[in-house]
């Protein structure tokens, strides 16, 4: 990997304090500042010391970095590189973690033109967010997904690859279209599904609060935990990809009423038909070791 001796991460919550953490523990000759617009979560940062430096300029914070990681909600992208836009280095690759690739991409590349943007998604990340729910490990055996701009020079996508690498994760890279279409089947479309089912739950007159904590132990307490996650990040995902999530909503609505129909109609057979296809796929995940990472997104460029 290209040798990277300074890196700033701007975002300091989850996703960025977690980066901070792994560098320092896997990569301990680099240096790691810090930004975040949140004047609490910088007093955290210094006293949580999971980075060399915290800046309270945005600009100053990149000066020196070879390689700078917006770890911002995606909505937020557009905000942070104008605002370190001043400081970069002319030679700095500049990257991000957003949930959704292709307006961040556009976003970064509008704000920062003439530098070289190499936007990247680890597909690790837990329901918790701020500075102190991060930790080193998250990134380890998980899958980093770097969409390159066409025609980005092989060593800057080298430098990103080689970074996530380094702090544990598996790396594959695809077109920012691609990777949005795929993660709104396998990500975004799962956490809405889990945001509705909770709020329907809360509101079903017949179930009350109470019954509805009491029995959360099955199926439903899975829900709950993604229906947990970071209410800003989540409306600035669906608002960036909104087009692949609706496409696989369109889909996920027909197939339901497909189902809905088997129920009413009584037909048995098609339900199990439907639910031991579902539980192949669910094995074949587990034989292949994935199950606590992605599955496999097929398109490699
Ligand atoms: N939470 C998760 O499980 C995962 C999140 N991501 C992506 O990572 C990014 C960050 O998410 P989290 O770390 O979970 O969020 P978080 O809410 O824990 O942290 C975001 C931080 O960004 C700061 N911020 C907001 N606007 C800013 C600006 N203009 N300049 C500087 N700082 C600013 C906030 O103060 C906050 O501390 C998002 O784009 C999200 O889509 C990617 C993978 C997993
Ligand atoms: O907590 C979970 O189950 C997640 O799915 C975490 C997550 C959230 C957002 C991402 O872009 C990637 C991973």
């Amino acid at each position: 990997m290209m040798a990277l001796a300074h890196v700033t991460i701007v975002g300091l919550g989850l996703i960025g304090s977690s980066i901070a953490r792994a560098v320092q523990e896997r990569l301990p000759d680099v240096t790691v500042t810090g930004h975040d617009a949140s004047s609490e979560v910088r007093a955290a940062a210094r006293t949580l010391g999971f980075c060399d430096v915290v800046a309270d300029d945005p600009a100053a914070a990149v000066a020196k970095a070879d390689l700078v990681i917006l770890a911002v909600p995606v909505g937020r992208m557009a905000d942070a590189a104008v605002a370190i836009a001043p400081g970069l280095r002319a030679d700095a690759i500049i990257s991000d973690v957003g949930s959704s690739k292709r307006g961040v991409a556009d976003a970064l590349g509008q704000a920062l033109p003439g530098h070289l943007v190499i936007p990247a998604h680890p597909v690790a990340g837990t329901e918790n967010s701020g500075p102190a729910a991060g930790f080193a490990t998250l990134f380890e055996g998980r899958w980093c997904i770097v969409t390159p701009p066409a025609g980005a020079p092989d060593e800057g996508v080298a430098a990103v690859t080689g970074f996530w690498q380094a702090l544990g994760a598996k790396v594959e890279t695809m077109d920012a279209a691609h990777h949005d279409m795929v993660l709104a089947m396998t990500s975004h479309l799962p956490h809405l599904i889990a945001y509705t089912i909770v709020g329907t739950a809360s509101e079903f007159e017949e179930v009350t609060e109470s019954e509805v904590i009491k029995y959360s132990a099955g199926g439903f307490r899975d829900f709950t935990r993604i229906a947990a996650s970071d209410p800003v990040m989540w409306r600035d995902v669906f608002l960036a990809n909104r087009d692949a999530v609706l496409e696989t909503l369109q889909r996920f609505n027909e197939d339901l009423t497909v189902l809905q129909q088997a129920i009413r109609r009584g037909d048995g057979a098609k339900l199990e038909d439907w639910f031991t296809r579902t539980r192949a796929i669910r094995r074949s995940i587990i034989e292949q070791g994935q199950d606590d990472a992605a599955p496999d997104f097929g398109r490699k460029h």
